[in-house]
């Protein structure tokens, strides 16, 4: 097959060679049709920014009404670029569009409008049966009956036998050839076909050909087809060829080969190459394109006849069409049902975690590793009752792991080496000192007072496990003295401290116990569904834009708030079943605490979990690198979980740094979830409505905002 590619460049190899026959016989050539058009450019040019590429210069074409039209040209001439803005996906910087006798293209009119892309714009896990229902609903088809004979007439057609196979599953080529299959689905008046037939085989080209011909004939559907091989482009009612943004001549090709005099269209497309060449060294493109002014002109005054025609096509003005919102939601349900396991994964991802979770805290507060020395193990006691030794008796709890050691320096030492986190050291003579100090209030000199105390060494690197450690010792304390005073006969009343615990009024009283450490679940609640709905939306969301499905949706009529309105519903919906099943699953299997009823604790975990999904939205839509969006995600949750109070409670910083944590989405939620699984708190209570409050007005600014910027981003598809 004949590529332009090849012949254009091949041409830039030569030189020019002067035809002035061939420059005076492209005035010819620029023409419009003479019948109504479905399409009409006039002086089109576009450049892009980014890259300073003028990709159209002054384009002027013509597809008249149910004909083909063939445009030509090389790689990167521009051709791509035209048709994203006869869709409606890019404004031209300078000229006119008009689109089934519209001037603006864009949703109100593309569902009349069969679009296929070059980058296919499919969803990969989608089943072929499925992606035909999709694509028929959003173009309003909604017979079955209908729908189900053509899609079997175009498998026949394109060649495509097991329909129950996922887009993914399929060659290049398959792909290409389901895709040109949707854009047909819908009966458009307008198909616009992005390099169709680039790796499909010659028979299936030769069907689809005929059957473009056929729609043509008996539906009066109008073809524009971009391609760079030339011969099938023969096949067409109207050939134009581009070349480096420019248009170099329209025309039948018929007329063409006869006007440039050659046989085939190749030389036609090398002869205007040359031409043109020309006509930019002697600077004479003026001529060229006044000449063409005035037959557009002509054309401008049969065309505005057709647009007062063209534009008795209804325009839909809904802010929601129901259709296209049901087309979403059956993908989505499709995607379901063929993706289960992505789902099952979703669902079960917190609860697994939260298992974990309960697993590992399960014994409470277990094996703090300390060191004792006990120099007065081997004396021998009088009473045989060594204080030291009941001590530790007392002390030695699962809550701690002791080592002995013979010598304190060499369990001072084992602090050094990270191996304890605290010596508990009795010097010789600690029991007889102790009795004459604090029962026989003998004060004795320093050396009595040494050995009657006991002697602690720290690691305060760890404080949480310090503060447990140092409760502990007190605690035990307290018991050593109670246990000796009754062996003794004696009054513990003596040795009390005057202090009276009077009522643990929320929590348990002994701080090793399970219960103390429920005060993190809250914040491993929101963070995990926080942070699993984040990744979920973002990344479904990029998907959706790296397969070009997206874009697809939105030239194909579907409106960006629809898009984003049943996105929103269609994640709140799976993530309403992630929390339901994690609630029951934590509450009664788990056996999580929860002092009264489900439902505080369900909104406050919804609205985070919401704010999660609306921030994985947000993410997609202004970054639109994916590494970049997982980073800035993770950042992002890291961040939130520091400042949030999650990991150290909020009581704790400087009352400056408390002011602000009010506006923090996660503080007062979080405050708000432990109150209602710990306290029983409802919602008179001031701390479970701060925390409802702040989460809800998070939920509602972060939804507007992902609808807001996805609409002011894709507000051309309007
Ligand atoms: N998003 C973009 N940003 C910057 N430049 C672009 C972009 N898209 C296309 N271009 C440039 O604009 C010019 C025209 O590109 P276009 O895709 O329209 O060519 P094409 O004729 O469709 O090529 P092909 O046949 O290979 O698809 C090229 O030089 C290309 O590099």
């Amino acid at each position: 097959m004949s590529s332009l590619f090849a012949i254009d460049r091949h041409f830039r190899s030569r030189k020019k060679s002067t035809t002035n026959l061939i420059t005076k016989s492209l005035s010819f050539l620029i023409r419009s049709a003479k019948t109504m058009a479905a399409i009409k450019t006039d002086s089109i040019s576009f450049g892009f920014q980014k890259n300073n590429i003028q990709a159209l210069n002054n384009v002027s074409i013509n597809v008249p009404n149910g004909k083909i039209y063939s445009l030509l040209g090389p790689s990167g001439c521009g051709k791509t670029t035209l048709l994203r803005i006869i869709i409606g996906c890019l404004r031209p910087n300078s000229g006119t569009v008009q689109v089934l006798g519209h001037c603006q293209p864009g949703s109100q009119l593309n569902h009349q409008i069969g679009y296929m892309p070059q980058e296919l714009g499919l969803n990969p896990f989608l089943p072929i049966r499925e992606t035909f229902y999709y694509y028929a609903r959003v173009n309003h088809v909604k017979s079955m009956e209908y729908i189900q004979k053509r899609m079997e007439n175009y498998l026949d057609i394109l060649g495509l036998k097991d329909c129950e196979r996922r887009v993914s599953q399929l060659s290049m080529g398959q792909k290409r050839l389901l895709s040109l299959g949707v854009s047909l689905i819908g009966k458009p008046r307008l198909l616009l076909l992005d390099e169709p037939t680039v790796g499909i085989d010659s028979m299936i080209r030769q069907q689809i050909w005929n059957h473009l011909r056929h729609l043509c004939r008996t539906e009066g559907t109008s073809v524009l087809i971009t391609t760079h091989y030339i011969d099938e482009a023969k096949e067409s009612d109207i050939v134009s060829f581009l070349r480096d943004g420019r248009l170099l001549a329209e025309g039948s090709p018929n007329s063409l080969m006869k006007k440039i005099q050659c046989q085939t269209l190749e030389e036609v497309f090398f002869r205007l190459c040359i031409a043109e060449t020309i006509q930019n060294d002697d600077d004479d493109d003026q001529q060229k394109f006044s000449e063409n002014k005035q037959e557009q002109a002509l054309d401008k005054i049969q065309d505005d006849n057709v647009d007062q025609e063209n534009s008795i096509y209804p325009c839909s003005k809904q802010l929601i069409n129901w259709d296209h919102l049901y087309a979403l939601f059956c993908r989505d349900y499709f995607f379901f049902t063929h993706n289960f396991h992505f789902f099952l994964f979703y669902l079960l991802l917190p609860m697994a975690s939260l298992f974990l979770v309960k697993l590992l805290l399960n014994g409470g507060i277990q094996s703090i590793p300390v060191a004792i020395h006990n120099a007065e193990h081997h004396q021998q006691q009088n009473d045989g009752y060594h204080l030291s030794e009941l001590f530790i008796e007392q002390f030695n709890t699962s809550a701690v792991a002791i080592t002995i050691f013979k010598n304190e320096s060499e369990a001072e030492n084992s602090i050094k080496l990270g191996q304890n986190l605290m010596v508990i050291s009795f010097r010789v003579n600690f029991s007889r000192s102790f009795v004459d100090r604090y029962i026989k209030h003998n004060f004795g000199n320093n050396n009595s007072r040494d050995s009657s105390s006991i002697h602690l060494y720290f690691d305060h690197t760890d404080i949480p496990s310090i503060l447990i450690i140092n409760n502990h010792l007190l605690i035990s304390l307290q018991k050593t003295i109670e246990k000796y005073c009754s062996i003794h006969g004696l009054n513990s009343m003596l040795f009390s401290v005057p202090i009276q615990e009077k009522e643990i009024i929320y929590g348990s009283h002994d701080i090793t116990k399970t219960s103390s450490l429920n005060f993190i679940f809250p914040s491993i609640l929101i963070q995990t569904l926080f942070m699993i709905n984040l990744a979920k939306s973002s990344f479904e969301l990029m998907y959706l834009g790296d397969y070009g499905c997206m874009n697809r949706d939105l030239i194909q009529g579907v409106r960006p708030f629809e898009l984003m309105f049943e996105f929103i519903l269609a994640s709140c919906g799976s993530l309403f079943v992630q929390i339901c099943l994690m609630m029951i699953f934590i509450f009664n299997v788990l056996k999580f605490p929860l002092a009264n009823d489900f439902l505080n604790p369900f909104w406050i975990i919804t609205s985070t979990s919401i704010q999660g999904m609306a921030t994985g939205i947000l993410l997609a839509i202004l970054i639109s690198n994916k590494v970049t969006v997982m980073f800035f995600s993770c950042g992002l949750i890291i961040t939130m979980g520091f400042t949030s109070g999650a990991f150290w409670p909020i009581e704790t910083w400087s009352s400056f740094w408390q002011q602000f944590a009010i506006f923090h989405p996660w503080t007062m939620p979080l405050k708000s979830l432990s109150s209602a699984m710990f306290r029983g708190h409802y919602y008179q209570n001031h701390d479970i409505l701060n925390g409802q409050l702040v989460s809800l007005i998070h939920c509602l600014i972060l939804i507007l905002a992902t609808i807001i910027i996805f609409h002011y981003k894709n507000r051309r598809f309007q």
